[in-house]
This record gives C-alpha cells, sequence and structure tokens, in this order.
C-alpha cells in the first residue's frame, strides 16, 4: 500500500458554497474543474447507476435533477420506480435489465453496493457490468469494499478495455441527498478527471488518492474510528445515565468541547430516546469493522479499541438490529448491562 503517495499528493476540492469550488490543494494532475468542461453539469454521455439503497437513490436522483442522462439497475426492481418517474431509463427497453445491459448502454457506470460481495457479484458476476463494458468506458464503483475486492473489480474491469475508478464515500443518507459527499477517489485518473463534473453534484468535495485500494483503505480507516467513538459516546451516555446524570445534558457538554462532533449531536438526541431511524445500516458499520480488521491484520497493526468495538456490533446483529441505524450499537450495552445484573 502506497501510503506515502496519497498522503502527499490529495487533490481536494472544498466547496465555498453549493455549485462554487475552491482548488486547494494540486497534484501533478491537471487542475481542471467541473466548470471547464461543456454542457449541463459538464459531463456528456450517458449515465448508468447501479444500487439504489440509502445511498444510491438520492445520488442518481441528484444526478438526474441535474439534467443527466441516467440509466438505472436494482436488484429489486420496485426500488427504481420513484428514478424512473423523475425520467431515468431502465436499459434496453425491451428486454430484462441486468448491469451488463446499462453498462453496454452508457459511458459511464456507478455501483453503490452492499459489500463486497454483492460489489463483486454485480461487477464480475453473470450479466455483471464487466460484460457490457468496452474501450472508452468507465466503471465507478463507490461501494464501501476492501481493497482486495476493489483490485478484483478493477482487474475485470480494465481487461475489458474500459477504466475503473474506485469512489467510496462519506457522509450518509442527508449529505446523499443534499449532494455533499467527500469522495475518496483511487485508480484511472483520466476517468477521476472525466467523471469529476458528476463527483461535484453528488458531493462537496473529492480526493484523489493515487493506485487502486487506497481508496478503500482510506474508507475503512475513517469509519473504523467512527464506529469505535460511537460505541465510546454510547457507553458515555450510559454511564451518565446510571450515576443519576441527564444524557441530554452530556450530549450538550460534548457539542460545545474539544470532541463535539456532528455525529453526536446529530444521533444523540435520539439515542436518548432509544430512536434509531436508519442512515447508515448497523450491518454495513459491522462489514466496515470487519473489514478494517483484516486491513490492520494485513500489515500487522494493532487496533484494539476497534476490535473491541466490533464485537458489541456484532452482538447488536445478533439482537436483530442489523437493519436500524449503527447508533443502536447502545441496545448491545443495554443489554450487556442487563445480563451482567442476573
Ligand atoms: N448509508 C450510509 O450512511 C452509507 C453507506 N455507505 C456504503 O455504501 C454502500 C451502500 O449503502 P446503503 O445504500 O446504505 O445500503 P442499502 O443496504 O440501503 O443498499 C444496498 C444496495 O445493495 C444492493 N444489493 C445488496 N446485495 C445485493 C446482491 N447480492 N446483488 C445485487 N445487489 C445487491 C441492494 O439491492 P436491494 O435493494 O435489492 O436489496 C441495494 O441496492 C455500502 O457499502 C455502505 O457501507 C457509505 C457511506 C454512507
Ligand atoms: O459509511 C458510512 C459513513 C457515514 C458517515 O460518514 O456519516
Amino acid at each position: 500500500m502506497a501510503a506515502a503517495s496519497f498522503l502527499l499528493s490529495p487533490r481536494v476540492t472544498l466547496p465555498l458554497r453549493r455549485g462554487s469550488r475552491l482548488l486547494v490543494s494540486c497534484s501533478a494532475t491537471s487542475s481542471s474543474s467541473s466548470s471547464d468542461a461543456a454542457g449541463g453539469v459538464g459531463f456528456q454521455g450517458r449515465v448508468g447507476f447501479l444500487g439504489l439503497g440509502i445511498m444510491g437513490a438520492p445520488m442518481a436522483s441528484n444526478l438526474m435533477k441535474a439534467g443527466c442522462d441516467i440509466t438505472v439497475w436494482n436488484r429489486t426492481k420496485s426500488k427504481c420506480d420513484p428514478l424512473l418517474s423523475l425520467g431515468a431509463k431502465m436499459a434496453p427497453y425491451r428486454f430484462e435489465s441486468s448491469p451488463a445491459r446499462v453498462a453496454s448502454s452508457c459511458d459511464v457506470t456507478f455501483a453503490m453496493l452492499a459489500d463486497p460481495e454483492s460489489a463483486f457479484e454485480v461487477a464480475c458476476g453473470a450479466n455483471g457490468a464487466a460484460e457490457g463494458m468496452a474501450a472508452g468506458k468507465g466503471y465507478v464503483d463507490v461501494s464501501t469494499v476492501d481493497d482486495a475486492t476493489s483490485k478484483l473489480i478493477g482487474k475485470r474491469i480494465t481487461s475489458t478495455g474500459a477504466s475503473f475508478l474506485e469512489a467510496p464515500v462519506s457522509g450518509s443518507k442527508k449529505p446523499a441527498e443534499d449532494g455533499l459527499l467527500i469522495f475518496l477517489t483511487a485508480g484511472d485518473e483520466s476517468l477521476y478527471k472525466r467523471v469529476a463534473p458528476l463527483l461535484d453534484v453528488m458531493g462537496k468535495s473529492r480526493f484523489y488518492l493515487g493506485d487502486v485500494g487506497n481508496g478503500a483503505a482510506m474508507k475503512l480507516v475513517v469509519n473504523m474510528v467512527m464506529g469505535s467513538m460511537m460505541v465510546s459516546f454510547a457507553e458515555g451516555l450510559l454511564l451518565s445515565e446510571k450515576v443519576g446524570l441527564d444524557p441530554n445534558t452530556v450530549v450538550e457538554v460534548i457539542s460545545q468541547g474539544a470532541i463535539n462532533a456532528p455525529m453526536f449531536s446529530l444521533k444523540g438526541p435520539s439515542m436518548v430516546k432509544a430512536a434509531y431511524p436508519t442512515a447508515f445500516p448497523l450491518k454495513h458499520q459491522q462489514k466496515d469493522l470487519r473489514l478494517a480488521l483484516a486491513l490492520a491484520e494485513s500489515v500487522s497493526q494493532p487496533i484494539p479499541t476497534a476490535a473491541a468495538a466490533n464485537e458489541l456490533y456484532k452482538v447488536a446483529k445478533s439482537l436483530g438490529l442489523a437493519d436500524q441505524d449503527f447508533s443502536a450499537v447502545i441496545e448491545a450495552l443495554k443489554a450487556e448491562m442487563q445480563s451482567s445484573q442476573h
């Protein structure tokens, strides 16, 4: 893993305000931005979108609203309906749709799938996107997967002559709806530049991190920190209650100090009420911790806090909380508290 290269040469755009971006740091790559390109959002061609879950649906919808020509596919067909009513297409009209058919009818295809298994299946399986790829086309995988899976997908896609970019995102349901995601890209740099106008519709900033695998690794590091932070926060809320403090006041105190994080202010009040409306499913947070642990193992790096947090998310899954928001991990702590009292 070429850690030094991505530490030294991030290519980052930060928002001045929506639709206006400042290039703060350039690598040796071109500094052209979306506004240089002609037409609409600055991308000409047909865009495919595979995977219309919590994240994929608003991302594709923002591309539609920006005037892009979008063709969608989702395993559960009914999830295409809201996009179709906005004017998206299913490809091709006479046949059963598939990732391969979307890819063959589009210039660039995005994929936002649940996990490494589904990302691989949709890209490389039977009727997968790779079957519809060819020279001149691009595949952008925005799912959160491990670096090995991303490299396998990249290898299969590029074997067709097409280009590959991994581009997992930081930011959850609301940033996806608001077009404020952070893209962690790596892979083919020309494809990165080509799709930059599309990334700018869906996001507020983008990092180009070099070789395939670096984007996946960056995403796993960030989500490893986030998963542990959430467990620590949950412990604090429960401990405060146990010693007679108001956990709402804990949320307020934290929000004013150095450990303030939007996540705490956003999720804290509902956690106190034991409500976990799903933005980031708990099963995906546990998947990311599992993948981060494997990443750490591959370089013999101890991550004991993340390992302990992972155990708690596993308990939460076994309690039936997999599809709740990941903040529901607090329920696993409550369950452990109860069982230790008996
Ligand atoms: N939610 C969040 O806050 C964030 C999520 N992520 C990451 O983005 C990715 C998507 O997350 P999110 O949208 O929340 O997840 P969802 O669970 O809402 O959506 C998952 C998508 O993957 C599809 N899928 C799952 N298994 C298969 C399969 N075997 N074959 C084909 N398609 C499959 C689902 O199809 P179907 O509808 O048929 O089930 C659905 O379109 C994950 O990797 C997640 O870790 C990244 C940043 C934030
Ligand atoms: O992968 C999910 C990330 C959620 C977030 O960044 O808020």
